[in-house]
């Protein structure tokens, strides 16, 4: 078997394409969706996230706003900040370029964000939302792949989902949309025994965890379909993933790739909630 690629990049220019016509209509009601990201320090890989935000933000007609911050701000600094935009009026979805220097406490500043304009959806607020299947901010990454898997029609009712990973970024929101949408799902992580024969009986594997090469084909039931969430640098200074993607792949039905895959689909996830929290300001002004 070799597997079909779920593929990211594409999926994200055609879910751009959607976003640039709603956010047209929403500027004939004189909404321009805003979104504010705050970045602190020099940190090479947030750099090139924060510039791919920036490009797709743009290219859909955000109003995007960029903060850079020095790495040595201060946390009142930061909150300070954070305070401004959450009165200001132009500013739909605001977030904090994760991760932060060690002076930040990011649990204060993520719980700082008005959690309507959050739309990381890292606040107590909408974690407490999305578990309790309610309307709210969700992840970007989660979010995107939720979307990934529905635009190549990936049953998930009933389907066993295996999470390897509890970070509060990925491993935890992506169980919660799982659960939403009806699968059994299984956290597995550093504690975990006997991790293989779960990955055996996954329909849906999820690999978010920072390892590279830690599942190959022989760990995977032959048809799953394997996401991973894994950025890793190899000896050679390559991005790869968490699977080792050449046997995984002969032994899948669908995997996604790295890079182009679930990281195109991140800024997918996010500017979907900008454009959600912005149509939801049309609706309130009718
Ligand atoms: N506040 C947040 N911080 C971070 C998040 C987040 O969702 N919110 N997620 C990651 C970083 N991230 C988005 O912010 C992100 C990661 C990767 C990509 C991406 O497009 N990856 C490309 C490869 C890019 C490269 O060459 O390095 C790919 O996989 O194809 C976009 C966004 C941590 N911080």
């Amino acid at each position: 078997m070799t597997a079909t690629i779920l593929d990211g990049t594409k999926v994200a220019k055609r879910a751009d394409q959607v976003f640039q016509e709603t956010v047209q209509e929403l500027k004939q009601h004189q909404i321009i969706p805003g979104l504010a990201v705050i970045l602190v320090g020099d940190n090479p890989a947030s750099a090139v996230y924060v510039r791919n935000k920036q490009r797709r933000a743009e290219k859909i007609g955000l109003n995007y706003q960029l903060f850079h911050l020095p790495v040595t701000v201060s946390q009142d600094e930061l909150l300070e900040l954070i305070q401004r935009l959450n009165q200001d009026p132009q500013v739909d979805g605001l977030m904090v370029q994760m991760p932060l220097p060690a002076q930040i406490d990011a649990m204060v500043v993520m719980n700082t964000i008005a959690p309507e304009k959050d739309v990381d959806g890292f606040s107590i607020a909408n974690v407490g939302r999305l578990w309790s299947g309610m309307f709210g901010n969700f992840p970007g990454t989660p979010r995107g792949i939720m979307r990934l898997l529905h635009e190549y029609q990936v049953p998930i009712a009933g389907q066993h989902a295996v999470v390897i990973g509890r970070s509060d970024i990925v491993g935890k929101p992506m169980a919660a949309l799982l659960l939403r949408e009806n699968a059994t799902v299984t956290i597995a992580h550093s504690h975990t025994r006997d991790l293989r024969s779960l990955t055996r009986q996954a329909d849906i594997l999820v690999v978010a965890v920072g390892q590279a090469g830690l599942i190959s084909g022989a760990d995977i039931k032959p048809g799953a379909v394997v996401v991973d969430v894994g950025m890793n640098r190899n000896e050679a200074g390559k991005l790869v993933g968490d699977i080792d993607f050449p046997s995984v792949a002969q032994v899948a039905k669908m995997v996604t790739p790295v890079p182009g895959g679930v990281g195109p689909m991140t800024i997918t996830g996010l500017l979907e909630q900008v454009v959600t929290l912005a149509q939801r300001r049309v609706e309130q002004n009718d």
